[in-house]
């Protein structure tokens, strides 16, 4: 049997604008994989799980064994789960399969069965102070050849919204060094959406998929409104509508509307979405690597999701760092059941950080012919930009009640 003992394990946190933590592992004949253990706002956190109590594990174990690890590091951690668990897990993960994949000089998708399709096919982020500059920032998109848009906009009376942001190509809503506060009025809100959509559609026409996300900020019977509202619109997707940690509320949606569902950027593991998908209650499944324990784990809910109708839709917002980025891509190039994946553009400077293989045209994105996951760490680019505390904001309700943002 061969044998690829782990030699080394190193966690790299670097700020080119924002905050990315990167695990390494090196085997002892030198091949070296990347995994992103980033998870926004708690980056610190997994850094000392992954280091304290995941490398001492890691050294010495053959890096070929991608599903014993992962086992021995779930099933052996007694307390296991949860956001940071998970992200440290899939930072592992990813790491040996890029070993794998460089090993057998092939680009990862074609170790998890080869492309099922030509391209991944993205949606990126229009966003604005009002409708008129949404619809504007998405006619870029269309420009670019995007054949999928979501769509945020300000709602008046409203200082500020989920998703819209002052720097319209690059995203980042961790903006502060201690957390900035929003305030929501959910009938505004509800008022306004629906009023964003019929000026899209008469702007924009009905070739471009438009999605919209909710940001968990209704309740079931609120989003289950909103989901009617929005029908004549013809929405790819209203993202998580309802905060999710009870499933079951998804049922009170479900039966009202019938725009498709999609949920789970904030998901673990498939015990978050297994009565989700089961039941039927959500059309996409937005789970990502990064964040629910790697390709290993998201390949279990794919296909969980697959025998139920349920399509991939993974997150993919800047705050996962390019080696998420091309681990969706070779993910969601592979899998039989893939809907959407998320596409927000890094900035130059993270992207001179991290070099990849992938690349963007007509509307897909490909991983590139690169062996293992295509991307690179430049470790002297990434020690300049020293990592930053940075929160994403809270949210308030307009009497002061804490809330979801
Ligand atoms: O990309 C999305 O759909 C998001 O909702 C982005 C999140 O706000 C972001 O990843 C939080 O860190
Ligand atoms: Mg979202």
């Amino acid at each position: 049997m061969q044998i690829e003992p782990i030699a080394r394990v190193q966690v790299f946190v670097t700020c080119p604008g924002r905050n990315f933590v990167t695990l390494k592992i090196t085997t002892e004949s030198g091949v070296t994989g990347l995994g992103d253990a980033t998870l926004n706002g708690r980056e610190m956190a997994v850094v000392a799980y992954l280091e304290e109590h995941v490398a001492p594990l890691l050294i010495g174990r053959d890096a070929h064994r991608i599903e014993d690890t992962w086992n021995t590091l779930h099933r052996g951690a007694y307390w296991r789960g949860g956001p940071v668990d998970m992200t440290a897990l899939a930072a592992v993960d990813v790491a040996l399969w890029d070993i794998k994949a460089k090993l057998a000089g092939l680009p990862l998708y074609q170790l998890l069965g080869g492309a099922s399709r030509s391209g991944v096919t993205v949606y990126g982020h229009a966003n604005g102070e009002t409708i008129e500059d949404t619809i504007a920032e998405a006619k870029k998109y269309v420009a670019m050849g995007y054949k999928a848009v979501r769509l945020q906009s300000g709602v008046p009376g409203m200082a500020s919204t989920y998703g819209v942001s002052k720097d319209k190509m690059f995203y980042e809503p961790a903006d502060g060094a201690l957390p900035t506060e929003n305030t929501w009025s959910t009938s505004l809100y509800l008022n306004h959406a629906p009023k964003l959509f019929q000026a899209a559609r008469e702007a924009l026409g009905w070739d471009i998929e438009l999605l919209h996300d909710v940001h968990h900020r209704l309740t079931p019977i609120q989003a289950a409104r909103l989901g009617k509202a929005l029908e004549p619109y013809n929405l790819f997707w209203l993202e998580d509508a309802v905060p999710a940690d009870n499933q079951a509320a998804f049922r009170i949606v479900r039966q009202h509307t019938t725009t498709p569902l999609a949920v789970g950027e904030v998901f673990s593991s498939i015990w978050s979405c297994k009565t989700l998908i089961e039941e039927g209650l959500i059309d996409y499944i937005r789970a990502t690597v990064v964040h629910a324990g790697g390709i290993t784990h998201l390949r279990k809910i794919a296909a969980l999701a697959d025998i139920h109708h349920v399509k991939t839709g993974c997150h993919g917002a800047t705050d996962l760092s390019p080696v998420t980025m091309a681990a969706a891509l070779h993910f969601g190039l592979s899998v039989s059941n893939f809907g959407l994946q998320e596409y927000m553009r890094h900035t130059p400077e993270t992207d001179a950080v991290f070099p990849h293989a992938y690349s963007f045209a007509d509307g897909m994105m490909h991983p590139g012919e690169a062996p293992g996951l295509g991307v690179e760490l430049d470790e002297g680019l990434a020690a300049t930009f020293p990592y930053k505390r940075a929160y994403l904001p809270v949210n308030r309700l307009e009497d002061g009640t804490a809330f979801y943002w």
